[in-house]
């Protein structure tokens, strides 16, 4: 009896398994069908972008996504979470994240070298699984950032081959020549990255770049096939000069956050919320209102507080720092070490000027790098050892949420970009921002800068910190009521409204995201489809 009730137990053990492993069965083939779907199958006004990294870290992929969606198309962002995305995304129905997972923890642990495969597989797969299987149908689209290209051309390519999603490239830049400022050109990891990006990059219904300088080079090298458009980054309509409220308001906000900088103790003018921030302060109607100091001990709960009726709207405190800003990845293509080095000439420039007390001064420098990335700690480690002994400068590093960015850009008095470009043929997104939001800007030069920014138009381009350093001095001498400064603002405000931008063949008139996306891409890809 005992023999034949565990037969029976063994029997129905095989068959809750046989049914289980038909399961997995059915399901790997009807994954493999889908995959398999006849081209002509894909889904109408959809669109699959790929973002091989934190998604809200990818300022044009999420602008690309939130055009995409404006037009009506369902609009699937798949990439890495981190950051908080732009608002529109979270706000508009036709959007969905799709957030890749990371590698199990368990094997974080492992040596480099037997982690990287485990790596790479377990990415392929998750994006596989997101372009075959969590995308619905199809998309009829895949945009796809490069760099990275290693494994995404491989991948969107494949799948866009099979399944007959329309695959467009947005070249930002060169994943070869990233490689090639650690490796040398003849390195054999730089030659298999070039020939992959190659390889995979040269055939796509379209190829966007984000110079003229990148399509001319690569339509030449590598005789790219496909539409090819050249979409320069250009500024979300909201980005903008701030009023006083604004700055107001921000650094009210800001005040918890920049209270945990030790290095901020007794370098800001003191300030008393809310009535007052380090960059503005309310005026109680009773004083003059051109009086230039700030309001010494505002007490909000004291009896001589001010009352709600005779509080004015905020203005810009005449003691307050020159803010001067730099966003960034902090990646090895830009050097932070010449902003340092620019930081310490000002410094003792600075000092100078205030021992000879001779009616020639310099303002104290808050300089802010908005931003995160890898090399973000060692440079940060280096500044707060030195401006342990500076009292004229201070720099600290930050990250805003996407809805703050714009209104910090806004409310500075000077930009500086260090883009330097792996290959030449990108342009820094940071200084179209500032553009975007009124800040004249001083670039590092490299090849292609004149693609954006003028000197003397729009900004003014150095070479080096002694260079970055007198242009400190010549727009900040005075400060804030600087001839120089506000010659530059005025002029930047021409160029961003009149002047063509480009000294290209294009002509190409200075316009918002929304403007340059609707008029160079929209045409192709609502191409075939009656709207
Ligand atoms: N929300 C937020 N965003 C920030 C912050 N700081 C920087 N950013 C974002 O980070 C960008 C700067 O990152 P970089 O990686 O330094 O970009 P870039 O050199 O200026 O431009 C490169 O990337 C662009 C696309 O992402 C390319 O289009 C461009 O050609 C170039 O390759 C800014 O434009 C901004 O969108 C911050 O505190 N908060």
């Amino acid at each position: 009896m005992t023999t034949v009730n565990s037969v029976e137990n063994h029997t129905t053990i095989f068959h809750i398994a046989a049914g289980l492993v038909c399961l997995w069965l059915s399901y790997r083939l009807f994954v493999f069908l889908r995959f398999f779907r006849p081209k002509s199958e894909h889904s109408l006004r959809s669109v699959a972008i790929l973002v091989l990294g934190d998604i809200g870290r990818s300022p044009r992929m999420m602008y690309h996504a939130e055009s995409f969606a404006e037009n009506g198309f369902m609009t699937y962002v798949i990439g890495y979470g981190g950051s908080k995305p732009i608002p529109a995304l979270e706000r508009l129905p036709k959007v969905e994240l799709r957030y890749l997972s990371e590698p199990p923890a368990i094997l974080r642990s492992l040596p480099f070298v037997l982690l990287a495969p485990f790596k790479i597989i377990h990415q392929v797969t998750s994006i596989l699984r997101e372009l075959l299987i969590h995308a619905g149908e199809p998309p009829e689209y895949i945009l796809v950032q490069n760099p990275p290209s290693i494994p995404t051309l491989a991948i969107v390519w494949l799948v866009g081959k099979i399944r007959g999603s329309k695959v467009i490239i947005d070249w930002h830049n060169l994943g070869y020549s990233i490689l090639e400022l650690k490796l040398p050109k003849t390195h054999l990891y730089v030659k298999i990255a070039k020939w992959f990006e190659a390889t995979f990059g040269k055939v796509a219904y379209a190829h966007l770049f984000v110079t003229e300088a990148m399509r001319d080079f690569l339509v030449k090298e590598w005789n790219l096939v496909g539409e090819k458009v050249v979409l320069h980054d250009r500024p979300p309509k909201h980005f903008h000069r701030c009023s006083a409220q604004e700055i107001h308001d921000l650094f009210t906000k800001l005040q918890t956050p920049f209270s945990q900088y030790k290095s901020l103790q007794n370098f800001l003018p003191e300030s008393t919320t809310p009535f007052s921030t380090p960059l503005t302060d309310r005026k109680p109607s009773s004083e003059s209102s051109t009086a230039t100091s700030p309001i010494p001990d505002l007490d909000p709960i004291s009896a001589t507080a001010p009352t709600y009726e005779n509080i004015q709207p905020p203005r810009l405190r005449p003691d307050r720092p020159a803010l001067v800003v730099s966003s960034t990845s902090w990646t090895p293509d830009e050097d932070f070490g010449i902003l340092l080095d620019a930081l310490k000439q000002y410094e003792q420039r600075a000092r100078e000027l205030s021992e000879a007390n001779n009616g020639k001064k310099l303002p104290k420098i808050l300089m802010a790098v908005t931003g995160k990335g890898p090399q973000r700690d060692e440079y940060m480690k280096e500044i707060n050892r030195l401006q342990a002994e500076w009292h004229w400068v201070r720099c600290i590093s930050l990250w805003l949420e996407a809805e703050d960015y714009p209104i910090f850009l806004g409310s500075a008095d000077l930009g500086v970009s260090l883009h330097s470009s792996s290959s030449g043929r990108d342009l820094p997104m940071k200084v179209v921002d500032m553009f975007g939001c009124g800040l004249p800007v001083c670039a590092l030069n490299f090849e292609c800068l004149p693609e954006l920014v003028k000197d003397g138009r729009n900004g003014l381009v150095f070479n080096n910190s002694e260079e970055l350093v007198k242009q400190f001095e010549l727009l900040l001498t005075s400060f804030p009521s600087s001839e120089r400064l506000d010659a530059l603002r005025t002029s930047l405000y021409h160029a961003t409204r009149s002047l063509e931008v480009s000294q290209s063949s294009s002509n190409e008139q200075w316009c918002s995201w929304d403007e340059n996306w609707n008029r160079r891409l929209k045409p192709i890809i609502l191409r075939g489809i009656r709207v």
